[in-house]
């Protein structure tokens, strides 16, 4: 049976340490979260970018076309693990294929390895990179959106402590460079310019 594959791409965080919306922040030309959509795109049936009403005009102003939506109300704000659960609950598929906006160097390869190593009663595909895990960049079955939403509601909103509780796929994989993670002015001195 043909799996559906929705792209959630996570975009309502605040950019304290960046100071200004990192999404934005340029890389060769190109808005940071323009590299996270080109990274999913082929891979799902429709592309959801998850951000706040604050932000939501700024994406359509970009020209993002795909779903533009805000957390839902009762977890808005609640960081990343509010942003996947949100997506789940508006668009149903299969699996979820997960990106922050702030990897400007993310690709393609990344996900399709993400993708060839999905196995039956695996609830979650998880890079390993250089011994760290990266829940942000990785899959998730429909299936854990009803333990997502257990812990949201009981105020838990680590991404990692969800792993706890499912069946994961760690994968280890060697390019460091795709997973640099821009969160400040320092990052971005050191790894754009
Ligand atoms: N939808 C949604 N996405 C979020 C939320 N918080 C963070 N994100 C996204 O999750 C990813 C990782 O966010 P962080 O870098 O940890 O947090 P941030 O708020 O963007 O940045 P800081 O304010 O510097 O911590 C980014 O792609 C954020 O846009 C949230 O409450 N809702």
């Amino acid at each position: 049976m043909e799996m559906e594959f929705i792209g959630v791409i996570l975009a309502g965080g605040q950019s304290r340490r960046f100071g200004s919306p990192k999404a934005f922040a340029k890389r060769e030309g190109n808005s940071f979260y323009t590299y996270s959509a080109k990274a999913l795109e082929s891979y799902t049936s429709k592309l959801v970018l998850v951000t706040n009403p604050k932000l939501s005009p700024v994406f359509s102003q970009e020209g993002f076309t795909g779903e533009i939506i805000s957390d839902c109300t009762e977890y808005a704000g609640q960081g990343p693990l509010a942003g996947i659960y949100s997506a789940m609950e508006k668009y149903s598929a299969d699996w979820y294929i997960v990106s922050p906006i702030d990897v400007p160097f993310i690709d393609q390869a990344v996900i399709e390895l993400l993708l060839s190593n999905i196995e039956p009663n695996v609830d979650a595909v998880i890079p390993v990179v250089a011994g760290k895990k990266q829940p942000l960049i990785a899959l998730y079955h429909h299936n854990v959106k009803g333990l997502i939403k257990s812990k949201l509601d009981r105020g838990l909103r680590s991404v990692e402590k969800v792993l706890e509780d499912l069946n994961v796929h760690y994968l280890s994989i060697k390019d460091e460079q795709a997973f640099i993670n821009v969160n400040s002015q320092v990052d971005y001195e050191k790894y754009i310019k």
